[in-house]
């Protein structure tokens, strides 16, 4: 796929009504009440398992499958938004719940609270980032996928992100995006995958899928490296993520 024909990410909205409209702007201003991480983070020793050398790597059991469903049970309360009608043109099919929220002390705790900083800066894995970590994106994404839902084949978007916990605010660009999985076939979620592609091409001899794990933290590089990817169909019980993106600093 031509890089000037990919299908981007962006949420695909056909015109919302002003109902609609409203509901978004009282859901995206006032950050949730999050749940404690409890226990304290992290319950295991944090070390990246490589998927697609460079590319994907996990962390197995970041959240305890008690956390995952102490997070789920709070992520039902949310008004998460239902993924409208049909996408603008070039904008990947996403057919989703969602809840998105500008939360820079979440993402901050998310980095700061679990292990991930400690994880992420060791040196064995330091080069992979693009650049020194400075956090995590403040923009942070819950999706709920039913049966019948899924997310097409799209590329992730690197972003200019201000991280506006540290004094001066910090000037970064995303790089990596980290999807946390809170559900799996443990608690009966079949299917939802995410698949990756590696010759940008979706091809099913070619997919890399990856199957869903309790409290696993995935991380892929994106922006102009980004491999095609997708959530796969959910076929049965609901697959719930977290959604985040490593920040580096700008230059
Ligand atoms: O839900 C998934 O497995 C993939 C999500 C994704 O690709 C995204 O958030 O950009
Ligand atoms: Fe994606």
């Amino acid at each position: 796929m031509a890089k000037d024909k990919r299908l981007k990410t962006a949420n695909p909205q056909t015109k919302p009504s002003p109902a609609v409209k409203a509901a978004a702007a009282a859901a995206v201003t006032t950050p949730p009440d999050w749940p404690a991480f409890k226990p304290p983070l992290p319950v295991v020793d944090l070390e990246f398992d490589s998927l697609v050398e460079d590319k994907v790597v996990v962390l197995r059991s970041f959240f305890p499958k008690n956390l995952c469903r102490d997070y789920v049970s709070f992520l039902r309360t949310l008004p998460l938004i239902t993924t409208p009608g049909k996408p603008k043109r070039g904008d990947a099919v996403r057919v989703n719940d969602r809840f998105q929220i500008q939360d820079p002390r979440f993402a901050d705790r998310l980095w700061l609270e679990t292990g991930l900083k400690e994880a992420v800066l060791r040196d064995e894995v330091s080069h992979l980032w693009g650049g020194q970590v400075v956090g995590l994106n403040p923009n942070i994404r819950v999706y709920r996928y039913t049966p019948g839902q899924f997310f097409d084949a799209h590329y992730d978007d690197a972003n200019n992100v201000t991280l506006t916990t540290t004094t001066p605010p910090t000037q970064s660009r995303t790089t990596w995006t980290i999807l946390i999985y809170l559900t799996s076939s443990t608690e009966g979620c079949v299917g939802g995958e995410t698949v990756f592609y590696p010759h940008d091409r979706q091809s099913a001899k070619e997919a890399i899928p990856v199957s869903l794990e309790t409290g696993m933290l995935l991380l892929h590089k994106h922006g102009d490296d980004c491999m095609l990817h997708e959530g796969r169909e959910v076929k049965a019980g609901e697959k719930w993520v977290l959604r985040t993106d490593l920040c580096v600093l700008r230059k």
